[in-house]
C-alpha cells in the first residue's frame, strides 16, 4: 500500500522488547500512559529482532548493531557472528591462508600468540566457543606458546558470572592441549568505547607488558571483584607473559565498536615500543590501523539511506554518544559516506554518566532535538534513538530501568504532540529487546539481575500523520527488515530494489 506522502519520525527506543507483565519486566512495570494508549489505539505489530529473522544463528539474542543495520537495510543481513561460526563450520577458518602462514611463523620463530577477546558466550561481542577453535588451529600449527588476555563480562550475561567463564576457557585449553591465560580485565576498562584513554592505558599495559595488578590464578583475578565483572581492574595472572616482538596478536570479538579503541591503543603501545607484531580479527573491525580480518562482512548496501538520497529526501539522525552511531553509520549499513541529505546531531551532557543515579540520561536534550527537526519543513524524516531503556537496562538495576523506561515515555509524549502538530506521522520501533527481562538464572539455577539483551519481539506502532488512513490491524510474523519498506511506504515512496521487507502498512 502506497500512502499519500507525509514527512514522519522514525524513533527508535533502543532495548524496548515485548514480553508479558511479570515483576522481573521493568517495562510493564514502567508507568506508561502514553506508549500504552499509543499501542491501544494505532495499528501495532510485534516483530522478530533476534535470531535468524535478521541475520544471527537461530536463538542469538538481538543487539543494537544487527538492529539498527536490519532497520535501515530492510533485509535480514548476515551477521559477523553467524559469518564466524559458518567459517568455523565449513572449515574456511582453519584452512585460512593469512592465520596458517602467521601461525607457520610463529612456530617456526619461536614465537607466541597472544589472544585477545571477551570471555562469555553473550554473542553481542563475541562467543567463548571460537576460542575452542581458535586453540585448535594454533596446536595445529605446534604452537607452544598461546596467551590468552580475558576479558571479562557482566553486562551481556549476568554478573558475577566471570569466573564460570574463566573455568570454561580453562577446560577449553585442557581440551585443546594448549593456551593459558595471561591477563584478565572486565569490559568497563578492555571495551571502553567513550575514549577514555586512561581505562585503555591500564588494559594496554597489563597485555603488552604485563605490568599492574598480579593474581595466582585468573579465578583469583575476579573472586570477589568489588564492583562486579565489568569493572575488573586489568590484572596478570603470576607466569603470564608479554608481548615480545615477533609475537602474532588476534582479537577474537567479532564486533568492532568497543574492541576498537583497545585495539587502537594496544598496536600505537607495541609501536612505540618498537615491538613489531603481526596483528589479526577475527572480523572486520572500524580501527585506525589496517588490521586484516579473518572473516568478511556481509553488504549491506540499498537500504533507507540509499533509497532516500535516491528520492532527494532529507533525513536528521539524532541520538545520545551512546547509541549515535547506530542511527548513523549503522542504520546507514556501515557506511560513512558523507551525504548532502543528512543532518547528524550527537548529543553528549555535562556530568559522566550514571545510569543508575540519572537514569533520564541527557533525554530531555535528545527530545528537544527531536522536537526542533519535527518542526522544520525541510526535513523529510527524522530518524531518532532513545537510548535510556537499553543503556540503563545494561546495568541490570531493575527500579532504574523502570524510571528510565517512564522517562522514555514522557518523551515519546512530546515528540507525537510536535509530530502531530507537524502533521508527521511516527513509527516507533526497537532495535531487539531487553528491560523487559532485568532477572536471569545464572550458570549455577540462582536468579541474578541480568541487564542483557533477549530474543524477545519489538513492538512497532504506526502513528499515523493528521487525516492519513491505515489499516486498522498490522501484519504478524513481521520482522524489523519491514521497517525500511513501512517507512518509505508513509513518505509515500516504493521499497528499495534490494529490501526483501515488506510494509507494515
Ligand atoms: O556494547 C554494549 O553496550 C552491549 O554489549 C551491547 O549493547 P548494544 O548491542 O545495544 O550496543
Ligand atoms: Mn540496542
Ligand atoms: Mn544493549
Amino acid at each position: 500500500m502506497t500512502l499519500p506522502s507525509a514527512p514522519g519520525v522514525l524513533l527508535v527506543l533502543d532495548g524496548w522488547g515485548h514480553a508479558p507483565t511479570s515483576p522481573d519486566n521493568a517495562i510493564t512495570r514502567a508507568d506508561t500512559p502514553t506508549l500504552d494508549a499509543l499501542a491501544a489505539k494505532f495499528p501495532t505489530a510485534y516483530v522478530d529482532a533476534s535470531g535468524a529473522a535478521v541475520g544471527l544463528l537461530p536463538g542469538t539474542v538481538g543487539n543494537s548493531e544487527i538492529g539498527h543495520m536490519v532497520i535501515g537495510a530492510g533485509r535480514p543481513l548476515e551477521y559477523d557472528s553467524l559469518l564466524v561460526q559458518r567459517a568455523i563450520d565449513n572449515g574456511a577458518l582453519r584452512g585460512h591462508p593469512l592465520l596458517a602462514e602467521t601461525l607457520r611463523r610463529v612456530t617456526d620463530d619461536g614465537k607466541a600468540l597472544h589472544l585477545i577477546g571477551l570471555a562469555s558466550d553473550g554473542q553481542i561481542h563475541a562467543h567463548v566457543e571460537h576460542l575452542r577453535e581458535l586453540l585448535a588451529i594454533a596446536a595445529a600449527h605446534r604452537v607452544s606458546r598461546v596467551w590468552i588476555h580475558a576479558i571479562t563480562d557482566g553486562r551481556d550475561v549476568a554478573d558475577g558470572t566471570a569466573a564460570d567463564y574463566l573455568r570454561r576457557v580453562e577446560a577449553i585449553t585442557a581440551e585443546a592441549g594448549t593456551g593459558r591465560i595471561a591477563t584478565v580485565s572486565g569490559r568497563g576498562y578492555a571495551l571502553d568505547k567513550s575514549g577514555d584513554l586512561e581505562l585503555t592505558r591500564l588494559v594496554t599495559e597489563a597485555i603488552a607488558d604485563a605490568t599492574g595488578p598480579r593474581a595466582a590464578s585468573a579465578e583469583a583475578a575476579v573472586v570477589d571483584a568489588p564492583r562486579g565483572d565489568v569493572w575488573i581492574e586489568p590484572t596478570v595472572v603470576t607466569g603470564g607473559a608479554a608481548i615480545a616482538d615477533g609475537d602474532a596478536v588476534l582479537f577474537t570479538n567479532f564486533r568492532s565498536d568497543r574492541i576498537q579503541q583497545l585495539a587502537d591503543g594496544l598496536l600505537d603501545h607495541l609501536a612505540a615500543g618498537p615491538r613489531a607484531v603481526t596483528a589479526l580479527s577475527l572480523a572486520v573491525y572500524d580501527t585506525r590501523a589496517p588490521i586484516p580480518p579473518l572473516v568478511p562482512r556481509a553488504d549491506a548496501s540499498g537500504g533507507l539511506a540509499d533509497e532516500l538520497e535516491r528520492h532527494g529526501l532529507t533525513s536528521v539522525r539524532i541520538a545520545e554518544k551512546e547509541k549515535f552511531e547506530h542511527v548513523t553509520y549503522y542504520i546507514n549499513g556501515r557506511d560513512d559516506r558523507p551525504r548532502t541529505t543528512e543532518e547528524h546531531i550527537r548529543v553528549t551532557g555535562d556530568v559522566p554518566p550514571d545510569y543508575v543515579a540519572r537514569p533520564e540520561m541527557n533525554l530531555d536534550k535528545v527530545t528537544d532535538a527531536v522536537v526542533d527537526a519535527v518542526a522544520r519543513p525541510d526535513v523529510d524524516l527524522v530518524v531518532a534513538n532513545l537510548a535510556n531503556i537499553d543503556v540503563v537496562g545494561h546495568t541490570g538495576h531493575a527500579e532504574a530501568t523502570v524510571r528510565a523506561t517512564e522517562f522514555t515515555d514522557a518523551a515519546v509524549d512530546r515528540i507525537r504532540v510536535a509530530a502531530q502538530a507537524a502533521g508527521r506521522w511516527v513509527l516507533l520501533v526497537g532495535d531487539h529487546g531487553n528491560a523487559e527481562v532485568m532477572a536471569k538464572p545464572g550458570p549455577d539455577g540462582i536468579p541474578r539481575p541480568y541487564g542483557g539483551h533477549t530474543t524477545n519481539p519489538v513492538p512497532a506502532i504506526v502513528v499515523p500523520a493528521p487525516g492519513a488512513v491505515l489499516p486498522e490491524e498490522l501484519p504478524t510474523g513481521g520482522t524489523l527488515a519491514d521497517i525500511a519498506p513501512t517507512v518509505l511506504s508513509l513518505l509515500g515512496r516504493p521499497a528499495g530494489p534490494a529490501m526483501t521487507g515488506r510494509s507494515l502498512v
